[in-house]
């Protein structure tokens, strides 16, 4: 096609008016590559410069130190460690960092408080994926379906027996939350038509407005490992729950009692867990978190039968990471506009 110089000149001046606008929109660093729906919301905003790091896995510490230099604002998940030496490296542009999760003990708040910066995260938007996969993990460790296939796949199943692999079942049993929140209500909510006689839960204080939904009692924490047959852990990680699920707890609870976290790792003491498991203080756990993340395969709590280990997955459903994706992308850029974020965290 003929163009003529004119008209050549002029698409070159627009574009680099177009570049220089874009060069003078507020920096984003986006520390993995976020589920599709997020990464449009960003990019269609016409907003935002966005760098990404386009792996499923973490960006490694001094990379991420390098980029977030100068940046407006920064998008992470729950790997990375948001600390004052990272908030020293990003520089004083740092204005918003939005994290892909609803779990925060990643992000030093003080650091983050004392220097102005505003913090998003995704509470709500994964509460029915969690609820779902800590029920599903509290029936795989109750009704040993992990021990099951096993069996039944490398030639244990020799006939039917009237013991075998027998475990414990929700009817008629007394369910504990451990943190009561949206969460542990969703996971009530989901286990009573399961025919659970009483649901129980601890917290720093009584949350009537959100036991009343699931007709919880309130208990200390001492009935709660006492009466629960079933514990499950959904309480936040902070100074005051790290390692709370200890030796100490695991004493007082049923020999025939399950445990099941899908918080966070730090809350449980795992060498108490694991003297607990393998002593039959306890009769089983499952956990979709650990410390560290990934728990090495040599762990010991890999060689127990009655553990059942999962890789931090209890939001992993497509809708939910999705959602989680794009909540993340829209409070990033309501905070560098100025505006309120949907999801924020009062620091
Ligand atoms: O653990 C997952 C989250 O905090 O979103």
């Amino acid at each position: 096609m003929w163009c003529s110089r004119a008209v050549v000149q002029q698409a070159a001046l627009g574009l680099r008016v177009a570049q220089r606008a874009m060069a003078t929109l507020p920096r984003v660093y986006v520390s993995r590559k976020v589920p599709p729906q997020g990464l449009d919301i960003l990019r269609k905003s016409a907003q935002v410069q966005i760098e990404l790091w386009d792996s499923d896995d973490p960006v490694p510490r001094q990379e991420l130190l390098k980029k977030v230099k100068g940046c407006d604002g920064l998008l992470c998940v729950l790997t990375e460690k948001i600390d004052a030496e990272l908030l020293d490296a990003a520089g004083p542009n740092l204005k918003v960092v939005s994290t892909m999760s609803v779990g925060f003990d990643h992000l030093s708040l003080d650091e983050l408080k004392k220097r102005g910066i505003r913090v998003g995260y995704t509470p709500e938007v994964l509460t029915d994926a969690v609820a779902e996969l800590t029920v599903a993990l509290l029936l795989a460790t109750s009704r040993r379906l992990i021990e099951a296939t096993h069996e039944a796949k490398t030639g244990g199943w020799g006939t039917w027996r009237t013991l075998w692999l027998c475990g414990y079942e929700l009817a008629n049993s007394t369910v504990g939350i451990l943190g009561l929140g949206r969460i542990g209500v969703a996971i009530a909510e989901r286990l009573k038509p399961f025919k659970v006689k009483k649901f129980i839960y601890t917290d720093v204080e009584p949350r009537p407005e959100l036991a009343e939904a699931i007709h919880a009692e309130f208990v200390s924490m001492d009935e709660l490992a006492r009466q629960s047959d079933f514990l499950a852990v959904c309480c936040a990680l902070t100074p005051d729950t790290q390692g709370i699920c200890n030796k100490n707890l695991f004493t007082k609870m049923k020999n025939t009692a399950i445990l099941v976290n899908t918080s966070r790792g730090g809350v449980v003491n795992q060498e108490d867990l694991y003297a607990a498991l393998s002593s039959g203080q306890i009769a089983g756990a499952g956990l979709d978190v650990t410390t560290p993340e990934p728990l090495p395969t040599n762990h010991p709590l890999f060689t127990l039968k009655n553990c059942v280990i999962l890789p931090h997955i209890a939001s992993a459903s497509y809708t939910t990471r999705n959602a989680m994706s794009a909540l993340a992308a829209n409070n990033l850029l309501a905070g560098l506009r100025g505006d309120p974020m949907l999801k924020e965290l009062q620091l």
